[in-house]
């Protein structure tokens, strides 16, 4: 039956190449990979693996820059036998993409394994994912962020919440099955929406109790069950530092793996230059300002280290290009200064 289905597959995918653009095929042919879990298995024998230990991505440093290794299903064998451990750990891992030549790309977590033994077999090291984000080439992180995300989702998704049976997975890892109950759960994301907000000269940021000493950011929040992108922006607008937004729009929007997979819904939002006063909630946030364009340029500039000051204060710095908040803030600037021009 599997071999029907193949030459089935092989035939429509021969049609499909000579119709669409490579990246259509990309994309029809992850789909078929999620959808048919034979086919994914054989994937598995040719496909390239990222390595995860304890939802931390395996990288290698050479000279000053960092790699994020794809190994190859040998490879990966390798590693295996080194422990007396079969192939079998091949099935643990999850379809995170494929190339333009269609080789499928999976992450694999080893957690289970000793680390040290992989790290030195590989020459590399197992790297926290806040500190790998930052390091990597930036075509790399958005890879690891869901590759993270998707191998923590299986993680914590072990048992149908109905009737407490475990659930199983499909070979591409994309959805889960309760069989006692017929329940699909499916990967899971939380919409937050990021704003900034300007009154037309000013821009307003605000820092987190959690947050890195001295650095700013833009208003941000959890959607509410119901709501839409506009009215999660109004109401955390007004929960946060008690300001009613007047107009708002969309700018762009980011996957982001911390605490655990949201969707950054990044907008721009205006408020009356009139009605401009921040009654910043204390419980949410520890600091609102204000910031003029030449305090933003400045900010822009500084690195975390660079805003210590002699006294142990800091001066405000802003997030890395990686998070969706720089890429707001930049926008900011280059409307203003555009509107000086
Ligand atoms: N990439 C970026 O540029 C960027 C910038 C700022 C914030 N963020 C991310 O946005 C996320 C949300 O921002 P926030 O902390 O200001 O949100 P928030 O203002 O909604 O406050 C967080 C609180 O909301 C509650 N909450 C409601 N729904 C939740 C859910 N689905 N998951 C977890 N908590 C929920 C919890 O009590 C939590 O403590 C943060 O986790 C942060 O990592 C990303
Ligand atoms: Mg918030």
């Amino acid at each position: 039956m599997a071999a029907i289905y193949q030459a089935v597959y092989r035939r429509a995918s021969s049609l499909i190449c000579r119709l669409h653009s490579t990246y259509v095929r990309k994309m029809r042919y992850l789909n078929v990979l999620k959808e048919d879990d034979s086919l994914c298995r054989q994937a598995q024998t040719s496909g390239t693996f990222y390595l995860f230990h304890n939802l931390s991505p395996f990288l290698q440093k050479v000279g000053e820059k960092y790699f994020v290794p794809q190994l190859s299903a040998a490879e990966i064998k390798r590693i295996l036998e080194k422990f007396k451990e079969t192939e079998q750990w091949i099935e643990k891992s999850v379809l995170i993409g494929c190339s333009d030549e269609h080789i499928p790309h999976f992450a694999l977590d080893l957690g289970a394994l000793e680390k040290s033994v992989i790290e030195s077999q590989l020459k590399g090291s197992f790297t926290n994912l806040q500190k790998a984000l930052f390091v990597v080439d930036g075509k790399d992180s958005p890879l690891l962020a869901s590759a993270q995300s998707l191998l923590q989702w299986h993680n914590s998704h072990q048992y149908c919440s109905k009737t407490g049976q475990p659930t199983q997975r499909n070979t591409a890892g994309s959805k889960r099955v309760c069989h006692a109950s017929g329940i699909t759960y499916y990967p899971q994301m939380s919409p937050v929406i990021i704003t900034l907000v300007s009154d037309g000269s000013r821009c307003l940021l605000a820092r987190q109790p959690s947050f890195p000493q001295g650095m700013y950011s833009a208003l941000s929040g959890f959607c509410d069950m119901g709501e839409n992108v506009e009215e999660a922006v109004h109401r955390e607008v007004a929960e946060e530092v008690g300001l009613e937004v007047e107009s708002l729009w969309y700018s762009a929007s980011q996957h982001w793996p911390f605490p655990s997979s949201c969707l950054m819904i990044a907008c721009h939002a205006l408020v009356r230059a009139q009605q401009a006063e921040i009654s910043m909630n204390k419980l949410e946030l520890e600091e609102a300002h204000w910031f003029g364009l030449e305090e933003i340029m400045e900010g822009l500039k500084r690195q975390p280290r660079s805003a210590k000051q002699n006294d142990g204060s800091f001066l405000p710095w802003f997030p890395p290009k990686q998070a969706i908040a720089h890429q707001l803030i930049c926008e900011w600037v280059k409307q203003q200064t555009s509107q000086l021009a």
